[in-house]
Formats: C-alpha cells, sequence, structure tokens
C-alpha cells in the first residue's frame, strides 16, 4: 500500500541553514495494516506523513501510495487518501454537517450524494445530535471526531493520522479509538497514524516504527520491540541485615541475567521472563538466608525500547526538535 525508498526531506530556514528533516526513509506499509510512526518532537514524523499526503514534495527519494508515485501524481494519490492533520482550524462558523457536505462535494460528490455520506459519518462517529452546532462550538473530542468524519468524506482505503489524540483527556481518547478501530474493521483500512501516547501504540497498533533524526531506527511490532530491545528486569530489595551481594549472585544466575546492578541493598537486572524467575528467586534468597522485603518483574514499555535506542526518554515531551541542521552534522 506504500513503499519509499531513500526518502529524504531539506528545508532551508535561512540562506546558511537547511535542516535535513527526513534522511532516507524506506518504508514498505501492506494493506490493512495498522501501524503507529513513533518520534520524539521533530523526528520527522510529520514531514514524511506531508510528503505521502502530497502536501510536500520530497528532496530526494521516491514513495509510492496505492501504487500510485507522490510526484509523479499527486492528485490521484489524494483520490485514495485521508489525512486528518495536527491541531484544528479554530473559528469555523459552519455547522458541523455543513462542513462535511462541502467537503463531499470538493472530492466531487454531487449535493444528494454528499449528504448522505455526511449523514453516515455523523451517524458512524457518534455526531448526529450535533450535526446543526457550530464547528467552533464543539469540544476538543467532538472536533476531532469531526476532523477524522472529514479525512473520510470520500471512503478512502488508506487513512493517515498525525497525532489524532494530542490534547484529548483519556476518555476521549478512548472513545476517538473506538470509533477509529470500528470504522477500520468495518472498511478494511490501512492506517498510519503519529503519536506521541506510547500505550496508544502499544495496544492499537500491530505494527511500530520509531523514527528519530528522520531515520526509522527500528520498525517490528510493540512486543518484537520490547522483547528484543528493551526486555523483562527483575528488581529486589533486600530485607535489613540481608546479604545483597549473595542476592545479587542469586539473580545473576536467572536465565538470561545480565545488566545486574546492586545499590544498596537494592538489585536490579535484565533477564529472559520476570514473571517466571521471581518466584524462583524469592525461593532462593529464602533458602539462602537472604530473605527479600520486595521481588517485581518489570515487563518493558514502549518507552523502555526507546530509552535502549537512543538514550533518551520518549515522555521528555517538549524536549529540543531533533532535526539535524547542517552545523550539527558537522560538528
Ligand atoms: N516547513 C518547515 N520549514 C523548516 N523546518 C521545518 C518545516 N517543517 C518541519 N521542519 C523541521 O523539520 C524537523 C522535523 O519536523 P517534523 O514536524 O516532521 O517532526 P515531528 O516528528 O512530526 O515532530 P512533532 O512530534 O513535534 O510533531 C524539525 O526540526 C522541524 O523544525
Amino acid at each position: 500500500m506504500i513503499q519509499t525508498r531513500g526518502l529524504t526531506k531539506d528545508f532551508a530556514v535561512s540562506r546558511t541553514e537547511t535542516v535535513h528533516a527526513v534522511r532516507g526513509i524506506d518504508l514498505d506499509i501492506a494493506p490493512g495494516e495498522l501501524v503507529a510512526v513513533l518520534g520524539p518532537n521533530g523526528a520527522g514524523k510529520s514531514t514524511t506523513m506531508r510528503m505521502l499526503t502530497t502536501l510536500i514534495r520530497p528532496t530526494s527519494g521516491t514513495a509510492t501510495v496505492g501504487g500510485i508515485d507522490v510526484v509523479a501524481d499527486p492528485a490521484n494519490v489524494r483520490r485514495h487518501i485521508g489525512y486528518v492533520g495536527q491541531g484544528n482550524g479554530a473559528g469555523h462558523q459552519q455547522r458541523a454537517c455543513d462542513e462535511l457536505t462541502t467537503q463531499g462535494q470538493v472530492y466531487g460528490l454531487d449535493r444528494a450524494s454528499a449528504r448522505r455520506r455526511t449523514g453516515e459519518l455523523l451517524d458512524a462517529l457518534d455526531l448526529t445530535a450535533l450535526a446543526t452546532r457550530k464547528v467552533a462550538d464543539l469540544s476538543g473530542g467532538q472536533r476531532r471526531r469531526l476532523d477524522v468524519a472529514l479525512g473520510l468524506v470520500h471512503a478512502p482505503r488508506l487513512l493517515f493520522l498525525d497525532e489524532p489524540t494530542t490534547g484529548l483527556d483519556p476518555h476521549n481518547r478512548a472513545n476517538l479509538w473506538e470509533h477509529i478501530a470500528r470504522l477500520r474493521s468495518e472498511h478494511d483500512m490501512t492506517i498510519v497514524l503519529t503519536t506521541h501516547y506510547l500505550d496508544e501504540a502499544d495496544t492499537m497498533a500491530e505494527r511500530v516504527v520509531v523514527v528519530d533524526h528522520g531515520q526509522v531506527i527500528a520498525d517490528d511490532t510493540a512486543d518484537g520491540l520490547k522483547r528484543t530491545l528493551a526486555g523483562d528486569r527483575v528488581v529486589v530489595r533486600v530485607a535489613p541485615g540481608g546479604n545483597a551481594a549473595r542476592v545479587a549472585g542469586l539473580v545473576g544466575a536467572l536465565p538470561g541475567a545480565r545488566d545486574v546492578t546492586v545499590d544498596g541493598n537494592r538489585i536490579d537486572a535484565r533477564v529472559s521472563d520476570a514473571a517466571g524467575a521471581v518466584p524462583e528467586l524469592v525461593l532462593a534468597a529464602s533458602a539462602a538466608g537472604a530473605p527479600l522485603l520486595e521481588a517485581l518483574a518489570v515487563r518493558p514499555t514502549l518507552d523502555d525500547v526507546f530509552l535502549a535506542l537512543t538514550g533518551r526518554s520518549l515522555r521528555d515531551e517538549g524536549a529540543h526538535p531533533t532535526g539535524t541542521t547542517d552545523e550539527e552534522a558537522a560538528a
């Protein structure tokens, strides 16, 4: 459904400075996949999406969407995709239903068909009761659902969602996801989304592509990434007066144990199966006369994956942009 090879995008921000926002992305996305693109602020996620949706031209490389080249035939690409960008155009005085009908007509539907489609989408996204409300008067969650409806007016098989749930509270995020998941299963859509919410990528996406500094640095299922890049950990605390060194030895003997660290009475280590290791460890420590105060099996998160990949936490929201300038590249 999507194929890119060596895709790049440079932005000349001044006479002397160029931002290399995307630096050679190769991506293959099959029909029906739901792929989350993760990365810190400025990693190049939106720029990649904007190239794939033909909003901006790549600097070099190739990209096809539904088999159509984004540079050679952008109008045709646009007919096949839906795009829900970041942020809301504030202050719309149009009614929600009129906004949808107008969008339908922009996509070539006649008025009656556009009205029919409007009714279907208002219903699908639970907006029927708000049909005549002005867009400017909708809540954040309602507005975001309308944005998704606008992206679906022409029944695309491929939907791009750029941070669809940013700024929504947990209830509205869950609600929007419910709608997206249902629409997807009913219409067999391919969905590519960017998000800052790791839990969202973890639970909703079948595949997670991690982008940093304009490049893909990992591409797998969430579980695959966790297994190969982060792994389980055990964290134990030895009772006062207990022999931490002795327990560290027991921890070090667990299957797959590595990176064993001892900090006072606290021992932390990577292991291959934390849930299986903990009971074994509790018994072994007790038998060795070093009872444990606490023993935790810690399953990795996608943030652990990101930390392992880059040495930084994705949770550091609002961090500095990571697009690389010529000066930085030369440094
Ligand atoms: N039109 C533009 N002109 C100049 N620089 C740009 C432009 N668009 C993006 N950039 C720069 O390109 C880099 C990548 O930006 P991009 O918006 O693709 O990142 P992102 O991963 O989507 O970030 P975020 O999560 O903050 O939305 C950043 O350094 C950004 O400042």
